[in-house]
């Protein structure tokens, strides 16, 4: 099983072919070419990593609310093998969630499409968090925007066909912290517990030169090292979008290791991912183009069905 990493600076139907014989197998790739200025990312990278420097009573100021989405959430309160119905202990991990930085007007579907699209709450410690956070989300809104694009002439679809089903999509960044580990984990705890991805679309960054992610290969029953490269983000589909194809794609294992367990201390090791979905209101049905040999699924709504998971993976 091979991660590639992709160009997407190309033809777009050639992309999209490409893309789809990978999601077809793999569900994970690499990107470059993705046009993402590289200051911006940087500006968000380093200015959480600035916050994850706070002491912890600076950074509890924007502790996400009992039953929030947004703001801070501290160490080892989420456990996404939980999302599986596992029984993980928490991740090894503090992260900063943020949502739309200007939500899409209302009136919203229900309390829960609300509080996806709740205002973001920022710390009085460092106010270029809110700038730097921000300018990086609309870049990875135009990235999913495209990459959607991208996958539906992959998928044999007219380009625009996700662009109406997605235009309100709830979207979440969050830069993750794994820091650095002096003593050994619990039995069974990762830095982030075995897992998929709940939406439709994850773009990721990766720390250079700090291994960790890893998917599982089904057919071997084995877990491969995603390496992180320089300027490239990492691409997975969720099981919405596998749901949405059919199961044509697939949306694979992942997890994320302390490489150095095992040795006195562990390395600190920063991500960033975006989570994308579909909008809230959206009926997810076999696309027209995978059909085969019959639908596998019901017709779901987009937004409950994505919240139902995220319950389960947050104490
Ligand atoms: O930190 C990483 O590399 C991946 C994290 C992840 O898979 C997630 O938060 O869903
Ligand atoms: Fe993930």
């Amino acid at each position: 099983m091979d991660v590639p990493v992709i160009d997407i600076d190309r033809d777009p139907a050639a992309v999209g072919r490409e893309i789809d014989e990978t999601l077809r197998s793999v569900g994970f790739f690499q990107i470059v070419g993705h046009g993402v200025p590289t200051e911006i990312a940087d500006g968000c990278w380093d200015t959480a990593r600035a916050f994850f420097d706070l002491p912890l009573e600076a950074k509890r100021e924007i502790e996400r609310a009992p039953g929030g989405l947004y703001g801070y959430f501290p160490m080892a309160v989420e456990s996404l093998a939980n999302s599986l119905d596992g029984m993980g202990p928490g991740d090894l991990k503090e992260s900063i969630n943020v949502g739309w930085p200007t939500p899409p007007p209302g009136p919203y579907a229900d309390e829960t499409e609300a509080a996806l699209f709740a205002p973001n709450i920022w710390p009085s410690a460092l106010p270029e968090l809110r700038p730097a956070t921000e300018a990086h989300f609309g870049e990875m809104q135009r990235l999913s925007h495209r990459l959607l694009s991208i996958f539906a002439l992959g998928l044999g679809l007219d380009a625009g066909y996700f662009a109406d089903k997605t235009s309100r999509s709830p979207a979440a960044l969050r830069v993750i912290d794994y820091p650095e580990q002096a003593a050994p984990p619990e039995d069974g705890q990762l830095r982030a517990g075995a897992h998929t991805d709940y939406g439709t679309l994850t773009i990721l960054r990766q720390q250079l030169g700090r291994a960790g992610l890893q998917v599982h290969d089904a057919a071997t029953d084995s877990w491969i090292d995603i390496p992180p490269v320089e300027g490239a983000y990492v691409i997975n589909i969720g099981d919405l979008m596998a749901r949405w194809t059919n199961d044509r794609w697939t949306s694979t294992l992942h997890r994320v290791i302390d490489p150095d367990a095992g040795s006195a201390v562990s390395a600190r090791r920063q991500s960033m991912p975006f989570f994308f979905n579909a909008d809230y209101s959206q009926v997810i049905e076999c696309l027209p183009t995978c059909v085969g040999d019959g639908a596998r699924y019901e017709p779901v709504l987009a937004g409950p069905h994505l919240a139902g998971k995220t319950r389960k993976a947050v104490a």
